[in-house]
């Protein structure tokens, strides 16, 4: 059915992590499958729902109130009015709103879930969505307002509404009424129907969409580091030693095995006649493998979490598409997503502080084996007058500081909400925000750290304790790269422009790494 084959298909197969970044930020195009199984599938829900209500069977959020309001039942001429109750109770988010790249993936996500067929919706909300998509018309999300159980009622409420033709959009880069984006765009508003405005809301899509994307920079973060700190050991005339694959076969873990293993080909250029400056570095060299391995080992380990999640029904209730029966459950609750979240800021912050460890030896003429003081590449007659990279470290002590600040789990602060009928929260959402947070720290710091070894690299190349030669090819055509946007520091210039170019090119995975 597919002919695009950039089209990316929604109710045949899973999705992966990947296919969310690509619609999100690549703007892949999307459908839904056309297989006669996927059609009945989703035919078959809501006729069975309709089916319930024909037969006055209670339904929660169908013939009764919502949350602790469930013992409410709800007089059969004002069913069709409750599904946009709930979205219009639930505009209340605050905050800035979620970026263009995140709303689009917290789409995709909640469209995949939605077409695991438990969810009772029609196909024509499935396909307004696709419709979202695909013409770019982006619901204005505030992040702030879920606890991320009962899921995330609040945001996700958003996307309801802006469906409906409420609330505002960003279409075509202006941000504007829905209803008048959906005019522009030649679509109809989707009024929803019986259980459709909950399905669309009582799930895990927007922790679990941010933490999508917090994956793939967090894979990113992983192997820029390895190279980073492969540098490091360059600059600081460490031992590559430390990173001998003999070493790795006797601690097997495969995450950390990966990383040495990077870092042993990076240095495999020193040759066999280098000095290193000591016997064994301090432990940020040394112990590189042993810290960015721990996230590059559960990074598969996240990923079988999320991807599971995704592609899962974390609605309620549900509709089992064989029996028809009415599955009442708490599926909503982001506790593994928070548990994900929570632990991956955790190991990305490390990496901010390894590197910032990096940097302080780098800088510091009593560990830096003959670099200059703040690896400042003045001539002597100006040294007096210059400081090389003293600000750039204090910058990326206070960047480290904030990442490591914001490593609080977030989980561990569920509080009991709505009259007691959420009592247990699982904060997911919190955590997914922190996470990208802290991405983006580490980055700065990894920012930072990539101009401090391109200068001391330079530095040793000038001195003549290292050459060319000694750069294996992919180091090579790395640091030239790093060169187009980082100057040489001889006299003191602003960098922030500099740290906003390199941190924008590490969050578009501009350098291949592999
Ligand atoms: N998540 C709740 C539903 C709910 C919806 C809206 C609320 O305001 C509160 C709770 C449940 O399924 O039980």
């Amino acid at each position: 059915m597919n002919a695009d084959p950039q089209t990316i298909v929604f109710g045949e197969t899973p999705l992966s992590i990947e296919s969310i970044i690509a619609i999100a930020g690549e703007h892949r195009p999307v459908q839904l499958s056309d297989q006669p199984v996927f059609v009945q599938r989703i035919e078959q829900g809501r006729q069975q729902l309709d089916r319930h209500l024909a037969e006055d069977v209670v339904v929660y959020g169908v013939t009764t109130g919502y949350g602790d309001s469930v013992s409410r039942s709800v007089a059969a001429g004002l069913l069709d009015e409750l599904p946009l109750h709930l979205s219009r109770f639930h505009g209340c988010g605050l905050g800035d709103p979620l970026s263009v790249e995140h709303a689009r993936a917290v789409m995709a996500v909640r469209l995949a879930s939605l077409c695991s067929g438990y969810s009772g919706v029609s196909r024509a909300l499935l396909q307004q969505l696709v419709e979202f998509l695909n013409h770019d018309i982006v619901p204005v999300i505030p992040a702030e307002g879920s606890v991320g159980a009962s899921g995330d009622l609040t945001p996700l409420s958003y996307i309801a509404a802006t469906l409906a033709g409420e609330r505002e959009v960003i279409y075509r880069g202006t941000r504007m009424p829905s209803r008048q984006a959906l005019q522009q765009a030649g679509l109809q508003a989707f009024e929803p129907g019986i259980k459709e405005a909950l399905a669309i809301m009582n799930g895990t899509a927007v922790m679990t969409a941010l933490t999508c994307c917090a994956w793939r920079r967090a894979e990113y973060m992983a192997h820029l580091a390895a190279r980073i700190s492969a540098l490091a050991v360059i600059g600081l005339q460490g031992n590559p030693g430390h990173f001998d694959a003999r070493l790795a076969t006797a601690k097997p873990h495969p995450g950390q095995t990966d990383i040495a293993a990077r870092m042993h080909r990076d240095l495999a250029g020193l040759g066999a006649d280098y000095q290193p400056a000591r016997l064994q570095d301090r432990y940020s060299i040394r112990c590189a493998p042993h810290v960015i391995g721990v996230l590059a080992d559960m990074l598969p380990v996240f990923r079988q979490t999320l991807e599971t999640e995704l592609n899962s029904a974390n609605d309620n209730p549900l509709i089992d598409p064989d029996s028809g029966d009415v599955l009442h459950g708490g599926h909503f609750y982001g506790g593994h997503v928070a548990f994900v979240a929570d632990s991956m800021k955790n190991l990305v912050a490390n990496i901010a502080d390894l590197l910032d460890r990096q940097l302080a030896l780098l800088v510091d003429p009593r560990f830096n084996h003959g670099l200059p003081a703040n690896l400042s590449g003045a001539p002597p007659a100006r040294a007096s007058i210059n400081h090389g990279l003293k600000a750039v470290q204090i910058g990326a002590s206070a960047w480290a500081a904030e990442a490591l600040k914001n490593t609080m789990p977030a989980s561990v602060f569920s509080r009991s909400t709505e009259c007691h009928n959420q009592d247990k929260v699982s904060m997911g959402t919190i955590a997914a925000r922190d996470c990208l947070r802290v991405l983006e720290l580490s980055e700065q710091v990894a920012a930072a750290q990539l101009i401090a070894v391109h200068q001391a690299i330079q530095l040793r190349l000038q001195q003549g304790q290292l050459a060319r030669q000694q750069l294996t090819g992919d180091v090579q055509t790395f640091i030239d790269a790093l060169s187009e946007t980082v100057p040489f520091i001889d006299e003191d210039q602003p960098l922030e422009d500099v740290l906003r170019t390199l941190v924008q090119r590490i969050q578009s995975r501009q350098w291949s790494l592999d």
